[in-house]
């Protein structure tokens, strides 16, 4: 044994991954063809939906040249020197750019990242405080190399989010509601696209990329490279699944907002991201969240008295802003998560 991580990286016991090969199951997480006939499609995603919470697309109308382009942009990032990387830091002032400190659930993730707004600027509450109605408007950091980082960003951005509302549409529709029922909510968006970075670790079986966690918004549109480390915890038994990497597919999964629309039916999943000692690994999530001003609770139309609605109305930028408070200061109790909006039944 050479180098050991920092005690910082190790996560407790129970955290740990196994890293033995998964035998293979015929169990997989479903991969849908965006080009299937929409009848078809709806069926398919509803049933990937309530299952997983977790599928892959392919025929996503993304350009599959463009997410090569950014993919390489990300790499120039990260591979400049720290100097250069903190010059684009991020703080209290501004909550986007690069960030070597992330930690889930109060222990580090092996990985740098780097942040931006979808829309710049974005607006967020100015605090926590539920009587405290200041906004805060929010820009972007863009560093000066590698040469047309901006630009290439934001020409991303907006084709992952076509494709982004692309799938609400088929969310909607699967949960037999109109296309366009989820659309008023992202007039104003608080989305945000990162880039994941994550460097060989020397104790893979003592750290992870990303601890296990479920994603905020109505869903995450994420892409990864050729490596793999993704895993998310099946509903039924409850053991890690890997998620394949499949060469210019995107991996969505369903987030909390779309967990408390549909009044759980569909689950936001839990999942997490292993590291390895021999290669690097880049991902890149959309993670689709809604206005700053926009109030969740279960759609009207999916609650009855056979099925009252299981959680209480809450604002999903107070929300979003909660949940931040952990990036700078260790909280000592639990972060927010929508559970503490169930209504107790
Ligand atoms: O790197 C990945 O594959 C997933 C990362 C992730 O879950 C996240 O950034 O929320
Ligand atoms: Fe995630």
């Amino acid at each position: 044994m050479g180098e050991e991580v920092d005690t910082a990286f190790i996560q407790p016991p129970e955290f740990r991954p196994k890293l033995q090969v998964i035998n293979e199951t015929d169990d997989e997480i479903p991969v849908i063809d965006l080009s299937t006939d929409p009848k078809e499609l709806v069926l398919e995603v509803g049933l990937a939906c309530q299952k997983w919470g977790f599928f892959q697309v392919v025929n996503h109308g993304v350009p599959p040249e463009l997410l090569a382009r950014i993919q390489k942009l990300a790499k120039e990032f990260f591979d400049q020197p720290m100097e250069e990387k903190k010059k684009v830091k991020r703080d209290e002032v501004h909550p986007m750019g690069y960030h070597d400190e992330e930690h889930t659930k109060n222990v580090r993730d092996w990985k740098e990242v780097f942040d931006f707004w979808l829309q710049d600027p974005t607006f967020l509450p100015a605090s926590h405080e539920p009587d405290d109605k200041q906004l805060r408007r929010l820009t972007n950091q863009w560093p000066e190399y590698p040469c047309g980082f901006r630009a290439l960003c934001e020409e991303y951005a907006r084709e992952v989010e076509k494709l982004a509302f692309k799938l609400l549409e088929l969310i909607s529709l699967s949960l037999g509601l109109p296309a366009d029922r989820i659309d008023g909510y992202f007039k104003e968006q608080t989305t945000f696209l990162r880039f994941n970075y994550y460097p060989p670790c020397p104790n893979p079986e003592l750290a992870l990329g990303v601890g296990p966690h479920k994603d905020g918004g109505a869903l995450t549109v994420l892409a990864q490279d050729d490596v793999g480390g993704l895993q998310v915890r099946r509903k039924t038994y409850g053991e890690w699944i890997p998620v394949k990497p499949i060469p210019e597919a995107y991996i969505i999964n369903i987030g909390d907002a779309t967990q408390v629309w549909s009044n759980d039916r569909y689950e936001s999943p839990e999942h997490r991201v292993v590291v390895n000692t021999k290669k690097e690994r880049l991902s890149v999530p959309f993670f689709f969240f809604p206005a700053h001003d926009a109030m969740l609770k279960p759609f009207d139309e999916l609650v009855d008295e056979q099925n009252p609605a299981r959680y209480r109305e809450f604002n999903w930028g107070k929300f979003v802003v909660t949940r931040n408070r952990s990036d700078y200061k260790k909280q000592d109790l639990e972060n927010i998560q929508i559970r503490h909006f169930k209504v107790v039944q």
